[in-house]
């Protein structure tokens, strides 16, 4: 057993939703002969209603994984497979298209970047509905159903006539995950999703989470630098660092034991109460 897969879990039974193999992501870099190797033969599997966190510092490839998952990212080198299928190559027909993105669903960090701003709430919701509700669904459907939706993340009625711009940062996150909710995914890619939010409001949007994946299945992507937060939604992590994995298992387990130098590093940089003091390492390079 090597370092690396000290933690590993062993989890044989189901057949992962995503399984992701040496993917690699090349960019040109500011200079020419001087590319940017931001993901480096990473590999991982999600399971169905698991939570994975991927975390590392800023610039360590995690959102570069991200979007190559969701499709937003061409790959260099590997393969993604979403419930076998393959994604490497990209989705040439509109079919495709919608049906991948009602698979696996992103929200990012910034929902005020990410939510148009003209539109009220209830039509952000309702046109995410509608795009992925068959053919059959009446508007009336379609509205009923987002208006169920909102409520489901904790919006009632009277937010569906607002703008984003009159939410707060945890309000707007709640219409972002509804959003993504509303196509009924089986993957929902949680980029940094509460790391603009205070504390509490953060601890308010990990609940939602927790309950949502209580009460369906979907498999969360999580990604963030933030290992208190990841401690408390994540069942297995991966710790990347320069575009590699550098280490994995189950998260109570890497956290409380961490063995790898980079782990240990990333955990003693974690200005919270609660985490035992543990002396400042400086970071493995
Ligand atoms: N479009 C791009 N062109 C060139 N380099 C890029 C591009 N996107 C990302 N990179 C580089 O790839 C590396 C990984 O970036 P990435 O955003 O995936 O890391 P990250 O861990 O998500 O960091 P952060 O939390 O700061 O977003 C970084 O060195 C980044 O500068």
């Amino acid at each position: 057993m090597t370092g690396n897969d000290h933690h590993a879990a062993t989890r044989t039974t189901d057949e992962p939703i995503v399984a992701a193999r040496g993917l690699r992501k090349v960019y040109p870099g500011p200079t020419k002969g001087d590319p940017v190797i931001a993901v480096d033969d990473v590999s991982f599997e999600l399971y169905p209603n698991e939570c994975l966190a991927i975390v590392g510092e800023s610039g360590s490839g995690k959102t570069t994984v991200a979007r190559m998952l969701v499709g937003l990212e061409t790959l260099t080198e590997g393969e993604i497979e979403v419930r076998g299928e393959s994604r490497a190559r990209g989705a040439r027909r509109l079919a495709d298209r919608r049906r991948w993105a009602s698979e696996v669903q992103y929200v990012f960090q910034d929902p005020y970047s990410s939510l148009n701003a003209r539109q009220r709430v209830g039509d952000i919701v309702a046109t995410s509905v509608g795009l992925h509700a068959g053919a059959s669904a009446t508007r009336r459907d379609v509205r009923t159903r987002a208006l169920d939706i909102l409520d489901r993340v904790g919006l009632d009625d009277r937010f569906a006539e607002k703008h984003p711009h009159q939410l707060s940062g945890g309000q707007r996150q709640r219409v972002a995950i509804a959003r993504a909710l509303a196509a009924d995914p089986a993957v929902i890619v949680l980029d940094e999703a509460v790391a603009a939010l205070d504390v509490s409001i953060q601890a308010q949007i990990l609940n939602l989470l927790a309950d949502i994946r209580a009460s369906r299945e979907v498999s969360y992507l999580f990604i963030s630098h933030d290992l208190a937060v990841v401690n408390q939604i994540s069942e297995r992590m991966i710790v990347m660092e320069q575009g590699r994995v550098v280490d994995q298992g189950r998260t109570a387990e890497l956290l409380a034991d961490p063995v790898h130098p980079y782990t240990r590093a990333l955990r003693a940089a974690v200005p919270r109460p609660g985490w035992k003091p543990v002396r400042r390492e400086r970071l493995a390079s």
